[in-house]
């Protein structure tokens, strides 16, 4: 890959991006994941950067991080000969991080056999503890999703999906998870044009209960509030109670939930209220002023989980499977590819299209010769049927035939838990 910067350049711009409140996890991942040499840099950045507080030292906007990801994400899987393997003990002395383990670096470069564990996918690559990436700080719902879905995992707050995306490209975390729709709202778009950009598989769903509180510092009555501030979506999903609460106030989207109710607090903003989760009243020393806020009782945000590799499709249970296609020619494909799984009794969940004509996608015909093609729209479907179900193959077989590109997001199990109200939602 071409690039303006070096690898030694990627990761000083990678170190002093992660704050170190959130990401001294991610700041040992990319310590262990680098080549020896890089590794000494890094330890060095991260032993400079900290001393400083991330404030002076290495400036770094977004474009540098995506090259520095990008450039380390290709260096992830390189051997390293056996005379160049740095000792624990050098990490430890300069970085002063104990638990800083290099063991797993060298299982990561071993092919990993394939495993039916709970989850039916592929065993975290840290140890035994799943490491989730997600959007937010803790207190946001989708770290409620993360642990909703693997209960024992170590969630690990990153500031944009870009980067939870990037996280598990990387090996920093093992999974990533991703809300796209909530019952509200509808669809989150901006993440659905994610999934296309990167190359993760949907290995999960969750569906989770969004109870909304409007929090505020400690004392706050609604009088003195003359602005509310949240993530656009839970703005949105609790529009109208707020109109009935007397709050005709300014709106003001931030990127999460959980952040909103960290900002009043850190700035000690009386005139302010947050749109967020009872648990992030409670990290962020906040109020309940209101409880249940969403316009509707049953409010649900489905959440997909991604990873590196797919999962093996199973016919014991419930499956989803998620695709997206598109066509250059002609104006019937769409009804071509409903009647495909009209005609095997194979029910869609969800259908979206999405604007797509100024990125072009590369195309392989079957001499594997790539062209870049422009399409109007992408469309996402989720059937309920699981990959290794015949009738969900010849679908697909089909589905290819009409389709100029098709892509298969995901095969995973149907989150079947019923939605139990909390105490008082009735
Ligand atoms: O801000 C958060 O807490 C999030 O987890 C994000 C998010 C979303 O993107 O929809 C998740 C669930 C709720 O629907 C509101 C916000």
């Amino acid at each position: 890959m071409e690039s303006s910067i070096s690898q030694s350049q990627a990761l000083k711009s990678l170190i002093s991006y992660h704050k170190p409140h959130y990401h001294q996890i991610m700041k040992q991942r990319l310590v262990q994941r680098s080549s020896p040499k890089l590794r000494k840099t890094a330890i060095q950045c991260i032993y400079r950067a900290d001393s400083k507080n991330f404030t002076g030292g290495i400036g770094l906007n977004r474009t540098d991080w995506q090259s520095s990801c990008a450039i380390l994400a290709s260096n992830v899987v390189s051997q390293q000969p056996e005379t160049e393997k740095t000792s624990n003990s050098e990490i430890t002395a300069v970085n002063g991080h104990q638990t800083l383990d290099l063991a797993p670096i060298v299982d990561q470069n071993l092919p990993k056999p394939l495993s039916l564990g709970p989850d039916l996918s592929a065993p975290p690559m840290h140890g035994n503890q799943l490491r989730v990436a997600y959007q937010g700080v803790p207190g946001a719902y989708s770290e409620a999703a993360a642990g909703k879905a693997y209960p024992k995992c170590e969630a690990i707050p990153c500031d944009q999906f870009e980067v939870a995306f990037q996280a598990v490209e990387l090996w920093i975390a093992d999974r990533a998870v991703l809300p796209v729709e909530n019952s509200l709202g509808g669809s989150i778009h901006r993440n659905y044009d994610l999934l296309l950009r990167h190359r993760l598989h949907i290995v999960g769903e969750v569906q989770l209960p969004v109870h909304h509180c409007l929090l505020v510092l400690p004392g706050v009555r609604k009088e003195y509030l003359n602005r509310v501030i949240s993530h656009p979506q839970a703005l949105s999903q609790c529009e109208l109670t707020l109109t009935k609460l007397g709050l005709n106030v300014a709106r003001e989207a931030v990127d999460d939930t959980a952040g909103a109710a960290e900002f009043i607090a850190a700035n000690n903003l009386r005139d302010t209220a947050a749109i967020a989760s009872a648990r992030a009243a409670d990290l962020y020393g906040l109020q309940i002023l209101a409880d249940g806020i969403q316009d509707d009782l049953g409010n649900v945000t489905r959440f997909v989980m991604l990873a590196r590799e797919p999962i093996i499709p199973r016919t014991d249970r419930p499956f989803k499977t998620s695709i997206v296609f598109a066509h250059d020619k002609g104006t019937s494909v769409l009804f071509k590819v409903l009647s495909a799984f009209a005609f095997r009794n194979i029910s869609l969940t969800k259908i979206e299209s999405r604007p797509h004509r100024n990125c072009p996608i590369r195309c392989v015909d079957d001499a594997n010769v790539g062209t870049a093609k422009h399409f109007e729209y992408m469309f996402y479907i989720d059937f309920e049927a699981s990959m290794a179900e015949v009738r969900a193959q010849n679908a697909l077989a089909e589905v290819q035939e009409f389709t100029s590109f098709l892509r298969v997001l995901g095969s995973y199990p149907m989150d079947m838990t019923p939605w139990t109200p909390r105490n008082g939602d009735e």
